[in-house]
């Protein structure tokens, strides 16, 4: 694992947004995995003012984002199709059917089942971009998730449910289960770029890194792939070893 640690995020997210707008030019038909959550949120802007200064190039680029949650469609504002559209997708000039987010409503198993497909007809991810939750899953695959897993339902444990509770206005509506592509999908990935800042990401960063490879904590797996790097802040890298 590669590790990059930052005095301050401007500079993380500046870093991250380099790595990906330099692929994007020398590889003008990259395949970019993408993840959302509060992490990438400054990439994305960095990303955007660069295509309005730089004119950056995604007319032949194709994304797949990792997850969204059941019971969503594109229209709800908290929907991960939503904020992909909002902070990214509507900002640059790539077509919206390059831009693939799992589907959350119809047939699920259906919908799992084409993603992998999907991926797989465009030639696998290139560049896969992840956040890290505070109890290590990635995507939404929680602890206890196979290393096997492709992209499935997956129930969300109650610490994520009440984590992500401050984004809707009543507990009801709050998703409890998401479509989330599998460790297997996301390690087969050419590359992954990690991105996690703050001290509440500190022991969850410290045991991916330190901890032993263990589907109890699902970002382990990362110590196998050969090409992972690391975007820390000071804070989140403070328990490492
Ligand atoms: N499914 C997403 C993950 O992809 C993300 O990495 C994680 C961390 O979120 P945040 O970046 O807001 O800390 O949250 C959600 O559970």
């Amino acid at each position: 694992m590669l590790i990059n640690i930052f005095p301050d995020n401007d500079e993380l997210h500046r870093a991250v947004s380099k790595e990906i707008i330099q692929l994007v030019k020398t590889k003008p038909d990259s395949v970019l995995g993408l993840s959302t959550g509060s992490s990438p949120v400054d990439t994305y802007a960095l990303l955007v003012d660069d295509y309005k200064k730089n004119k950056t190039d995604y007319s032949s680029i194709v994304t797949f984002n990792l997850d969204e949650y059941v019971g969503l469609d594109a229209h709800h504002d908290q929907s991960y199709r939503h904020f992909m559209n909002f902070h990214l997708f509507n900002h640059l000039n790539i077509p919206a059917d390059q831009t693939h987010v799992p589907l959350g409503t119809g047939d699920l198993d259906n919908n799992c089942q084409e993603y992998e497909a999907l991926i797989q007809e465009a030639g696998g991810i290139d560049l896969q971009l992840l956040g890290i939750g505070t109890n290590g899953h990635i995507g939404f695959n929680e602890p206890g998730t196979s290393f096997e897993s492709r992209t499935h339902v997956a129930p969300l444990l109650k610490d994520t449910i009440e984590a992500n509770s401050r984004f809707f206005e009543t507990s009801e509506e709050v998703p409890t289960k998401a479509v989330t592509m599998g460790i297997k999908t996301i390690m087969e990935a050419r590359k992954i770029i990690l991105l996690a800042y703050g001290s509440h990401k500190a022991a969850a960063v410290r045991d991916m890194v330190n901890g032993e490879v263990s589907e109890d904590l699902p970002a382990s797996i990362l110590q196998k792939h050969e090409h992972v790097a690391l975007f820390l802040d000071e804070e989140a890298a403070s328990l490492l070893q």
